[in-house]
């Protein structure tokens, strides 16, 4: 009974593996040379086009017992069933070219922005660990002093330690304690993401806390604490006469002995930009989009002498879909992009965070959401090259000028360069210092296709943050400079070109396309009074309606489940 025993062991392997078991060879002889186990023939197609096989024994009473199912050998690797050498070997892995790229593709999708793979490990394992080791505060830990700031998400002051000796408290220092009026949970959530994938882009953040209500009613409050990084904000140093020479010395730590000019102050901003580009290449990489960089949200970090990005309050993390919603509406008018949403209104809103996740490298390509804040930026490096545009009401002169030039800066430049004043002279200068490559940045930034607009990553390896200039471009980064050009350009402009020449060259015997066809083509208008077109009109309508109710649902749905899954990561009450 033993072999039967082996048999019902068998099922489902294959008779290679089923063979290297315990049988012995002299048990399974064949009673014929084609056949594995004699007896019975295997039930199997002469083309061997069925995948069904079936096996069986003589066992002592001539009972046949046991059916296994495996691929034939027409179609696997059997080998000789009683040579064990000739099977084939099971020593591992079968490099395949088609393997190879599939492995590829699925390891650059895992990593590619904002990164699925990253993602799940720092939500299952380090925002998990964080969690068992936050230390624990309250609201009386701390003595609040000056208030620094109260915007439309709460009150920020300036604190320290009631009790700066008590053991597992931050180290010494002033800190930072904002009490939240709205979103509270989000910026924390935010906060404690940007510790966790890129520390050094924002101010650094310590805790985040839920306290109750002293009479018990009520939701609570959520506070927050950062370490107190400096005085200055970057909208503070632009509003000095000084600028940027006020930000030579914080940053260097000394004036530079070069006479004061266009190069020099230059060169300065070109500084700022590049750690500017720096900490938000370190947000959008692990997929925050900031959505309300200004000059008053990034401070000068006294510690490390670098400026950082701060408030994060209308952040939205679109690696696990926090704080996404659609149709939300969350900007300063002052600084923000032309397009209203950075996602496009057709997506529907994230759906629970680990599907979230796997799917927000096709979400992040769809729209790229990050080039909402390369705009925003754009608008920081104008002013700084600008003094004129520093105050707030010419930069919202110059947001009005530009959407009348619909936002093309090269037409905003030639309306305003031929009666422009000294100053404004001046900043079109130093942009045109190195045939013209600052220019070419600001210009790659502030578009009005988000799309066209350059990405934080491709900026910083513009020649602009070469010392040297243009003339110091090694081969390599004249070629780099070339490619960021020719992906720069606007291919809509070129496809126009193309359609016109179409339309002058083409006639119905050469098989081209006249103006009518073309002006056709661009506006495929349904035609009244065909039954066959309003009855297919009816049907995507009816489709419509039913993809926009069920992403009505899914998102319901969705918002319910989210509320669960937050409720595992938001601070409780201390
Ligand atoms: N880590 C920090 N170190 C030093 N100062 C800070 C820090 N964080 C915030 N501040 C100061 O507090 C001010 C307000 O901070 P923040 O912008 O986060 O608050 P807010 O309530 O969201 O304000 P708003 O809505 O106007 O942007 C800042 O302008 C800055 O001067």
């Amino acid at each position: 009974m033993a072999a039967a025993g082996g048999v019902a062991l068998g099922l489902g392997l294959s008779s290679s593996s089923f063979l290297s078991g315990s049988y012995k060879r002299s048990s399974l002889k064949p009673k014929s040379s084609n056949s594995a186990f004699g007896g019975r023939r295997r039930k199997e197609s002469a083309a061997g086009s069925t995948t069904t096989r079936a096996a069986a024994w003589p066992l002592p009473d001539d009972l046949f017992l046991a059916v296994g199912v495996g691929l034939p050998c027409t179609v696997m690797e059997c080998g000789d069933i009683i040579y064990r050498s000739t099977l084939p070997r099971s020593d591992g892995l079968t490099v395949t070219p088609p393997g190879l790229a599939l492995a590829l593709a699925t390891v650059s999708y895992l990593w590619a922005t904002p990164g699925v793979a990253p993602g799940f490990f720092d939500m299952f394992v380090l925002a998990f660990l964080e969690r068992l080791f936050r230390p624990s505060f309250r609201r009386d830990d701390f003595v609040l002093g000056k208030k620094l700031g109260e915007g439309a998400f709460g009150v920020v002051y300036k604190a320290s330690l009631a009790d700066p000796k008590a053991a597992s408290k931050p180290k010494q220092g002033d800190l930072v304690l904002k009490k939240a009026t709205e979103y509270g949970a989000v910026e924390i959530w935010m906060n404690e993401r940007v510790r966790r994938a890129c520390a050094s882009s924002c101010a650094e953040f310590v805790y985040g806390f839920l306290e109750k209500k002293s009479q018990g009613k009520g939701r609570g409050e959520y506070w927050l604490i950062w370490r107190f990084e400096g005085e200055e904000t970057l909208a503070d140093l632009m509003l000095s006469k000084e600028f940027p020479y006020n930000v030579e010395t914080k940053i260097l730590g000394e004036v530079q002995d070069l006479p004061k000019g266009l190069e020099r102050e230059n060169s300065i901003i070109q500084t700022i930009m590049r750690q500017l580009l720096f900490a938000l290449d370190g947000l959008h990489s692990t997929g925050i989009v900031h959505r309300d960089m200004k000059p008053q949200n990034v401070i000068f970090s006294e510690g490390s002498r670098t400026f950082k990005i701060i408030d994060l309050g209308a952040a939205t993390d679109l690696r696990v879909g926090i704080n996404y919603i659609p149709k939300e509406f969350l900007l300063d008018p002052r600084y923000a992009a032309p397009e209203q949403y950075i996602m496009s209104t057709q997506t529907p809103s994230a759906p629970s965070a680990p599907v979230a996740t796997a799917l927000s490298p096709v979400l992040w390509q769809m729209n790229l959401p990050d080039r909402f804040d390369m705009y925003s930026v754009g608008l920081i490096f104008l002013q700084m090259a600008f003094p004129t545009l520093r105050p707030d009401s010419s930069l919202i002169q110059f947001n009005r000028q530009l959407k009348r030039c619909e936002y093309d800066l090269n037409a905003w430049r030639a309306s305003v360069e031929p009666r422009a004043s000294q100053e404004l002279r001046r900043g079109f200068e130093l942009l045109d210092l190195d045939e013209g490559i600052g220019w070419e940045l600001l210009t790659s930034m502030v578009r009005y296709k988000a799309r066209q607009r350059t990405s934080a990553k491709a900026a910083l390896a513009h020649p602009y943050f070469n010392r040297e200039g243009l003339l110091g471009l090694s081969v390599m980064q004249n070629l780099r400079l070339q490619f960021f050009r020719a992906t720069q350009k606007d291919y809509s402009e070129a496809a126009k070109w193309v359609i016109k020449l179409m339309a002058r060259s083409g006639t119905q015997t050469d098989g081209g396309f006249t103006e009518a066809q073309l002006q056709q083509m661009r506006e495929i208008k349904p035609r009244k009074g065909s039954t066959q077109r309003n009855a297919l009109a009816s049907i995507l309508r009816l489709q419509r309606k039913i993809v926009s109710t069920l992403n009505e649902s899914m998102d319901d749905l969705n918002r319910q489940r989210k509320s669960l899954w937050w409720s595992r990561w938001i601070p409780r009450e201390e």
